[in-house]
């Protein structure tokens, strides 16, 4: 496609960008981009898009048909089922209360007549009220998706965004690829599942898609974004919104809600529409993936199984910022709550973005999924567990099984296929988190807070640079290129002084450090944690090492320090568990306890364990060796089977002797491992310890996250927990959910307000709460052990 592409503008048209970054290398700017402005070297001086590129490439770009499907819905017959089952729920209702009121006892047989007669009018009344609200639903949730705003918008976007942005990036071939399988079955829609950043995400993926000919999607929105003017503009480039409470009465299901949701995407794939939404419902407030919500996956894999389409292509899309452009979540994750959208914050939004500098935005498109091939290997694995799930393509039903107020965990999770949406979501989500750029802010911040958190000499943060260049080399996209000095400094301008501060040392050399405050740590850990998942696994494994090994004291001069390999596998498979709501640590086709026992040989491969004793030198090379095919046969295959152990070629009986060793060479690389997970670990910690005052007390959710919250500031201030960004809401409600699962709270819904009590065995002895601080204490890194 390249030799199509112009790089051209017009002569007054030349937005100024200063102070850009190289991106990556195969990757394109889209606002350097005007494809349909002429080709050269052939292009006409009589063609006026050379001359008004902007406008030339939003008109030329390919218009395509998106039919509305509001009347399909309206006309559906599921729809009008659903109109008469909300109808019969408000009479049952209403006759349940005046039961209650004890209006209708004694009747005798002519008030009954009367009785029903009332029904059969309170009936009708209630079938029309439900019409006339399935009306207004679809109104309000309705896309208007057209060509004409498209244009416009791209027009304005072309415009605007150099203002702050230096450049959107693609990859050349993940554009291509797009572009070969929508071409290549047109009847098969895509779709497209960002993880979700920004709002900006919402206009940028359709920017994308528009200005290179390939259909615009649906895109599924919150209906906090329907604030005036935006509202209808982000309609018009796509939009239908739903509401972000399904079920307005905790414990009732609104059947009627659910139902127009249900058919209008059904409506929409089979109309051919694209399809956009975002996976983990909202945006993501640590910097990390969400796990995944799969209400709407589940509309899709529903609309494949009865035979609404023939296949549909999940694309799992990255999006990335230098600099986050809305906001930040630092109040929420000190939590605060959320300022709701409204036209206002948009208006003093955009412009405050017009006049600030954000570098560079990237968005990968991921390969696609056939979701017919997903279904058919789920089933593969299904038969060969014995499990015998096997999930088939039936006739078409509508169900209403999952109750949750959650945006995207809609309804309309058939139960039937819940593992089959959980493990596709998963696995999207898992991608997703792989395939994200990494760019020159993530890098800077992850080695802040893992390596340099009393800051260092940009020369001696580049030399770290250049380190995690190399370990992230053939494993992560790098969003960025050039010298890593000019990058650190480049990434520490974009971060701005309320993150890292600078200074000179008395030798004239440029210290770089984090700023300090905790807004700042909360705000570098969202920037770093781009990358904490690619070390999560690795950081679990090494912090078991270090909690197994024996401390300096208990060896003697002549032994070295050194564990079971088995043992901490196994240790590390448990610590796996505290993370189970934190990250997405495998693939549901990928057997945990291998890739622990990749991490463990990746850490042996780095210099950070060593697999022989200082006198036996001599079987080094061999070892390492060994790891060399153990790992490359990792990456050419990274799906592993199910029975696949890296370490098969030399049958190696696990024992628990020790057979792993500390390289005391390394161990500050060591400790900027287990740098990456210990903040969450002390969250974890600090929440279990706060469980006692739920002893004979059961509390609100929501007093107990304060109370936690609270608990973490102080331990903060008293500088008892060495990191600010441990000041987490997210964290302390995955540890509740960690805890729920364990088994060791309970969560019951009261009248709408979740009430917090230990299990009986926690509550009926501290000692087995005790036992939880404990298995809690096992994935906080030791650092008193007399090797760090
Ligand atoms: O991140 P939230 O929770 O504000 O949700 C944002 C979504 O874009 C709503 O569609």
């Amino acid at each position: 496609m390249s030799e199509f592409v112009i790089r051209t503008r017009g002569w007054f048209e030349e937005p100024k960008r200063e102070n850009a970054l190289a991106h990556g290398i195969g990757t394109q700017n889209m606002l350097d981009m005007t494809p349909h402005a002429g080709r050269k070297p052939y292009n006409s001086i009589f063609d006026w898009g050379v001359y008004f590129p902007y406008i030339a490439q939003a008109t030329r770009s390919k218009q395509f048909c998106y039919p509305q499907v509001s009347n399909l819905v309206q006309n559906d017959p599921l729809l009008q089922r659903a109109i008469k089952q909300a109808a019969e729920q408000m009479l049952k209702e209403k006759q349940t209360n005046s039961a209650n009121s004890n209006e209708d006892l004694n009747r005798n047989s002519e008030s009954k007549d009367s009785y029903l007669e009332d029904s059969m009018a309170d009936y009708q009344q209630f079938l029309n009220k439900q019409e006339r609200r399935a009306i207004s639903i679809l109104k309000d949730m309705r896309s208007t998706l057209n060509n004409f705003l498209l244009a416009l918008t791209s027009w304005i976007l072309y415009k605007l965004l150099p203002c702050f942005l230096s450049g959107v990036v693609t990859h050349t071939q993940q554009i291509e690829m797009l572009k070969a399988a929508s071409e290549k079955a047109p009847g098969i829609p895509l779709i497209f599942l960002p993880l979700h950043r920004s709002h900006l995400d919402y206009i940028m993926v359709t920017f994308i898609l528009y200005n290179n000919d390939i259909k615009s999607p649906l895109v599924a929105a919150g209906n906090n974004l329907q604030i005036p003017v935006f509202g209808e503009l982000l309609r018009g480039l796509g939009a239908f919104f739903i509401k972000r409470k399904i079920d307005p009465v905790v414990g009732k299901k609104d059947i009627l809600y659910r139902a127009v949701l249900h058919l209008y995407l059904q409506h929409a794939l089979k109309m051919g529409h694209n399809v956009e939404f975002f996976i983990e419902g909202g945006r993501t407030r640590t910097g990390k993936p969400c796990l995944p919500k799969g209400g709407i996956l589940s509309v899709i894999v529903n609309a494949f199984m009865d035979g609404t389409i023939p296949d549909a292509l999940i694309v799992p899309v990255s999006v990335n910022y230098e600099k986050l452009v809305d906001g930040n979540f630092v109040r929420e994750q000190k939590g605060e709550k959320k300022v709701p959208e409204s036209f206002g914050k948009a208006i003093s939004g955009i412009w405050k973005a017009l006049n600030s500098k954000y570098g560079l935005m990237r968005i990968d498109f991921n390969e696609p999924y056939s979701i017919k091939e997903l279904v058919q290997s789920y089933n593969k694995i299904a038969k060969e567990d014995g499990s015998m799930r096997i999930y088939k393509p039936s006739a078409r039903t509508l169900q209403h099984n999952q109750s949750t107020s959650s945006l995207y965990g809609t309804d309309v999770v058939c139960e039937e296929h819940r593992n089959l949406i959980d493990s596709i979501s998963r696995q999207v989500v898992f991608d997703c988190a792989v395939a994200t750029s990494v760019m020159s802010t993530n890098a800077l911040a992850f080695l802040l807070l893992t390596r340099y958190r009393q800051g260092a000499t940009d020369i001696e943060i580049a030399k770290g640079l250049d380190e995690l260049r190399t370990t992230l080399k053939g494993r992560k996209d790098i969003g960025f290129s050039g010298e890593s000095s000019h990058i650190v400094n480049y990434a520490a301008d974009l971060l701005g002084e309320n993150l890292v501060v600078r200074s000179k040392d008395e030798n004239g050399c440029t210290i770089i450090r984090p700023k300090g405050t905790v807004e700042s740590w909360i705000e570098l850990a969202y920037y770093s944690n781009t990358i904490t998942p690619h070390f999560a696994l690795q950081s679990i494994v090494l912090t078991t090492f270090h909690k197994l090994l024996p401390t300096s004291d208990e060896v003697n001069e002549k032994q070295e320090p050194g564990v079971s390999r088995k043992k901490v596998i196994e240790m590390a498979l448990e610590n796996c568990e505290v993370y189970r709501y934190e990250y997405i640590l495998n693939k549901p086709t990928q057997v945990l306890a291998n890739m622990l026992e990749l991490a463990l040989d990746e850490l042996i491969m780095q210099g950070f364990i060593k697999t022989v004793q200082s006198d036996n030198q001599t079987d080094a090379p061999m070892e390492t060796m060994r790891m060399a095919r153990a790992i490359a046969s990792y990456i050419e295959n990274n799906d592993l089977d199910q029975d696949e152990d890296p370490n098969d070629f030399d049958n190696l009986e696990p024992t628990d002797e020790p057979d792993i060793f500390l390289v005391p060479e390394t161990i500050n690389q060591q400790k900027a491992v287990c740098e990456v997970l210990a903040p969450f670990a002390q969250t974890y910690y600090i929440v279990v310890n706060s469980l006692f005052i739920l002893y004979k007390n059961s509390i609100l959710e929501s007093e107990f996250i304060k109370f936690v919250m609270k608990e973490l500031h102080e331990k903060v201030n008293k500088q008892l927990c060495p990191y600010a960004e441990s000041i987490s809401t997210d964290s302390v409600r995955n540890c509740l959910k960690v805890l729920e699962k364990w088994f060791v709270i309970e969560i019951t819904n009261q009248s709408g307000l979740r009430l917090l009590a230990l299990r009986t065995p926690y509550e009926a002895s501290r000692d087995s709460l005790k036992s939880i601080v404990q298995r809690m204490s096992n994935v906080v890194p030791l650092y008193d052990n007399g090797y760090f």
